[in-house]
């Protein structure tokens, strides 16, 4: 249903950083309604000077995999992220993550170790008409491996007013806002809000289960805008359907928007332990 390549139509946003300049991603929309972007852009709302600001300087390394044992300094600083086959840490999955960006020396495909999403999503994802009138879901035709970075669910950033008004207006339909929830120090809760409605990549199909094989975690590269990036937490089958879990599941830091509490969808996972609704932010509405 989906596939081969218009890089044409991803590198529409200036606005986005240079690190997006070696990302590939050959998916496109069949829906001619649906604007592809390949990570977040600014939307109506959103600080844009958050997307021109550096989030961090970067390392000298030139070679190597920017390890800890290679005392690279983004990794000093923020921690080990990924093996050496480039799958998330046990101790990541909660994130916050950062990786190695366009002003480190490390640059280029393979010759880093801090840098997995920056590339783009995985080959070979397939959206396929789901079971149980869920509309579209994705799944993959290759296995993928415990800590295997899938894609990014990227859109539009939105602020409050913007993504509460779309999401009212939404009611009853389906919606594909979602709310991260990073809890910084003193209490103070740092939100994101990313609508791939209208404008989004290969993320925006993934289905809510109650008992997901993959789960989002936050990761920034170049800019301060955290990329909502979804990892296979477990081993996922050839033709698997691939879930995460629209409240957060344990980490609970994103949160989709779905119908508010007057109208909450039923949940069609089909798994046993169902909670029977979707799970939805109440701020919101
Ligand atoms: C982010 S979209 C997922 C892709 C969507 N299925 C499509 O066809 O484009 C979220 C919407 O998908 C549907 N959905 C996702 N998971 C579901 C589930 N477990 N049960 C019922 N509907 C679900 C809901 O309508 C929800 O608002």
């Amino acid at each position: 249903m989906l596939k081969s390549s218009n890089m044409e139509e991803y590198n529409s946003s200036d606005d986005c950083s240079a690190i997006e300049d070696y990302m590939i991603d050959n998916y496109h929309h069949t829906s001619p309604d649906i604007f592809y972007t390949a990570t977040n852009i600014p939307g109506p709302g959103a600080n844009t000077e958050d997307f021109n600001t550096q989030f961090m300087g970067g390392c000298a390394c030139k070679e190597g995999r920017c390890h800890i044992e290679n005392n690279c300094p983004c990794v000093r600083k923020y921690g080990v992220n990924y093996d050496k086959n480039s799958r998330l840490l046990d101790s990541k999955f909660n994130g916050p993550i950062v990786e190695c960006n366009s002003m480190c020396g490390c640059n280029g495909r393979g010759r880093c170790g801090n840098r997995v999403v920056q590339f783009g999503p995985r080959g070979g994802l397939q959206v396929f008409e789901a079971s149980h009138s869920k509309g579209f879901g994705l799944k993959s035709e290759s296995i993928l491996l415990k800590g295997d970075f899938i894609c990014e669910y990227a859109g539009e950033v939105l602020n409050m007013a913007e993504a509460r008004s779309r999401a009212k207006a939404n009611v009853g339909k389906m919606n594909y806002i979602f709310v991260l929830n990073e809890h910084l120090s003193q209490g103070h809760v740092l939100k994101t809000y990313v609508d791939p409605t209208v404008i989004g990549n290969i993320g925006r199909y993934i289905n809510h289960s109650c008992q997901p094989n993959a789960v989002v975690v936050p990761v920034r590269t170049d800019t301060p805008v955290p990329k909502l990036c979804i990892f296979a937490l477990k081993e996922i089958h050839i033709g698997e359907e691939i879930t995460f879990d629209y409240g957060g599941g344990n980490s609970n830091e994103v949160c989709s928007v779905q119908g508010g509490l007057m109208h909450r969808k039923s949940c069609c996972c089909g798994v046993e332990v169902c909670r029977k609704y979707l799970p939805y932010d109440e701020t919101l509405f």
